[in-house]
């Protein structure tokens, strides 16, 4: 089977892109597969300058192709935040049930209409002697006031797609990936990975 790196050490990310590539007949291998790989700093501002970052560093070190996502939540009452900062939003140690914590509180009194949000991912490809390119996908919605949910990852269980009932915690995972900004964004790429 034909092999992908994805410049990731995120579980669920890894998760999600397993059942995304398994049509494609495409294994993924994380960064949790290779030894010895240190956290890639995220200095950007934009999704796009930190998954090139991501994609780009170890695309570069090993010569070979690589995709990274970076992805987040961007909630419109927040200024659109905690957009490229969701993972640190609470702190360093990049903990969900803090940064879904963050988020409810600076939402309290937010009223419903208010709550909008979307879940942004980008992908970045970098290949050998290749100019890195883009594609990204959002999933629009809204912030609901209390965690619902086991399944998915980060922050799921706070987030309502539209015209859901659920949210994408409460969805089994071939559901949430049928809607997901990831899917939406790697939609973007079939061509591409039909070709690899
Ligand atoms: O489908 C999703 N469902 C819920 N939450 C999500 C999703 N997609 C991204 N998110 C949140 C998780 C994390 O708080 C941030 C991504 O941050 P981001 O830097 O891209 O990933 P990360 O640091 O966890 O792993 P890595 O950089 O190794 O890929 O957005
Ligand atoms: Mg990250």
């Amino acid at each position: 089977m034909k092999e992908l790196i994805i410049a990731t050490k995120n579980k669920g990310k890894i998760r999600d892109f397993e059942q995304l590539f398994s049509p494609f007949s495409i294994q993924v291998k994380s960064l949790l597969d290779i030894e010895g790989i240190e956290d890639i700093e995220e200095t950007g501002s934009t999704f796009e300058e930190n998954a090139a970052i991501k994609a780009e560093a170890i695309s570069n070190k090993f010569g070979v192709t690589v995709i990274a996502d970076d992805s987040g939540l961007v909630v419109d009452a927040l200024n659109g935040a905690p957009g490229v900062y969701s993972a640190r939003y609470a702190g360093e140690d990049k903990d969900d049930q803090a940064n879904i914590e963050k988020v409810l509180s600076e939402l309290q009194g937010t009223s419903e209409e208010n709550r909008t949000a979307r879940f942004v991912c980008v992908l970045a490809v970098s290949q050998p002697a290749k100019e890195t390119f883009f594609t990204r996908g959002e999933c629009e919605g809204t912030i609901g006031y209390q965690v619902k949910g086991e399944h998915g990852f980060g922050y799921d269980p706070i987030f309502y797609p539209l015209n859901s009932r659920r949210t994408m915690a409460e969805m089994r995972p071939e559901e949430k990936n049928q809607i997901s900004h990831r899917k939406k964004a790697l939609d973007q790429l079939k061509k591409w990975v039909e070709q690899l």
